[in-house]
């Protein structure tokens, strides 16, 4: 199938016309029409916004081991829908992506799927235990290409673990990328520890606890002379210490979530397990602080740490509760709404930190490329004008679990191309 796109702005610019065939951007502008087969399928782009198809750092797929809460095909397909055209699996699966049998499964499963390239994450050490590093050599070498690695939803704790594993992946171009979070400070944790945690009695998780690992590792990357990445930094102190970081030189990149910049721990006095998250929620002098350091640079991408969880997981008392929300279907409003509609970004700046750079992290060929002709035509086109109230029944998710229903958010993905192949119209999933 060819496909005519007429009228989009690419990166919001200038309005052209985009012709997507054979997997590729075959021609643009007054050549596309000119070029364009008799059964060419023309989509009147008139106000949308072309990207690069988004690419996602962190996301749980959940598969093997919790099909309940998400598979491979029911978390890719959401993806789709939320303008993804490439995802990078965690390794928090039951049993642990620790292996090359395990990621490569993972990668089929994507591959079969076909909503979206599937980029497992692979474990840096065994079960999530923190004791002896994986296989990292042989996950980086078998069919699923693994190069990013994180025992995410656990940090690596461990100083010489962490080195070890910063000194191996550097040997095959990965990285290590860290949830930071300093176990023994966060014992019993269950939301940000400040002003709200003393009021509502609940066990406060300090801003420490993150920027003590971050501070740590970002020097050992400089020691070891690796890159490193920060998984999900939502503080004012954490972005002060990747920005000095980055000023010395350090090769360090950090991911910020769509919800870190939206939302704040006032929302723990409603006792509603939607918000519970690891990191957790915190003040509104943090989310200003994430949001400018998305602006200038500081941080590298949003990644949406798509959590998905269980009825039975949320839907009880707050300690109880699973830590997690969803995210792949709303991340690119959340953005529109805290750095486009309400800050200082345009399209280009979108597509750099929910595509661009996110693909060069994950070291992900294809994704976050030029729409320029001769690319593969992964692209995604966004109606900025669009206005939906979150409605988690909605989502294609597996899982409800969204922390931003009820709330009017800006914008909507119509269309989304994987190599050419339109696996979202309309807003829809191509099979639904
Ligand atoms: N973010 C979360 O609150 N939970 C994640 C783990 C993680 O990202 O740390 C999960 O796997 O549920
Ligand atoms: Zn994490
Ligand atoms: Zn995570």
């Amino acid at each position: 199938m060819t496909y005519l796109v007429r009228g989009a702005a690419p990166l919001g610019g200038e309005a052209t016309d985009l012709l997507l065939g054979d997997g590729r951007i075959l021609a643009t502008g007054p050549d596309a029409a000119r070029e364009a087969p008799s059964d060419v399928v023309r989509i009147d782009a008139d106000g949308l916004v072309a990207l690069p198809g988004l690419v996602d750092l962190h996301t749980h797929l959940r598969e093997p081991g919790r099909e309940d809460t998400e598979t491979v095909f029911s978390g890719t397909r959401a993806a789709a829908v939320g303008g993804f055209t490439a995802v990078h699996a965690m390794a928090n699966t039951q049993p642990v992506a620790d292996t090359a049998g395990v990621v490569e499964q993972v990668w089929r499963l994507g591959r079969d799927a076909g909503w979206v390239d599937v980029r497992p994450v692979g474990a840096v050490t065994v079960g999530l235990a923190g004791e002896r590093l994986a296989e990292l050599g042989a996950m980086a070498h078998s069919a699923a290409r693994v190069r990013v690695f994180s025992d995410d939803g656990k940090c690596v704790a461990d100083p010489v673990l962490m080195r070890r594993a910063l000194e191996y992946t550097k040997a095959f171009d990965g990285v290590v990328a860290q949830h930071a979070q300093e176990p023994r400070l966060t014992e019993g944790a269950q939301m940000h520890e400040g002003v709200v945690s003393a009021e509502v009695g609940l066990t406060g998780w300090p801003a420490v606890a993150e920027e003590a690992i971050i501070a740590r590792d970002v020097l050992l990357a400089e020691h070891v002379g690796a890159r490193i990445h920060i998984c999900h930094l939502s503080t004012a102190g954490s972005v002060e210490i990747v920005r000095w970081a980055k000023s010395r030189g350090i090769d360090v990149t950090a991911e910020v979530t769509p919800h870190h910049l939206l939302l704040t721990d006032e929302l723990a006095r409603t006792y509603d397990p939607s918000f519970k998250v690891n990191p957790p929620l915190r003040t509104s002098e943090d989310v200003a602080a994430v949001r400018a350091g998305l602006a200038d640079g500081t941080i590298d991408v949003v990644a949406t740490d798509h959590a998905p969880h269980a009825v039975e997981d949320k839907d009880c008392e707050w300690s109880a509760a699973a830590f997690g929300m969803t995210g792949l279907e709303t991340a690119l409003s959340v953005v529109q709404a805290t750095m486009v509609d309400d800050g200082p970004f345009g399209w280009a700046d979108v597509a750099r930190v929910l595509s661009v750079t996110p693909a060069v992290i994950g070291r992900v060929a294809d994704h976050g490329r030029p729409l320029a002709v001769g690319e593969p035509a992964n692209v995604t086109l966004v109606d900025p004008s669009a206005r939906t109230v979150v409605d988690g029944a909605a989502h294609l998710s597996a899982s409800r679990n969204t922390p931003f229903a009820g709330r009017e958010l800006p914008g909507a993905v119509l269309w989304t191309f994987l190599r050419g192949r339109a696996v979202v119209r309309d807003g829809k999933p191509e099979d639904a």
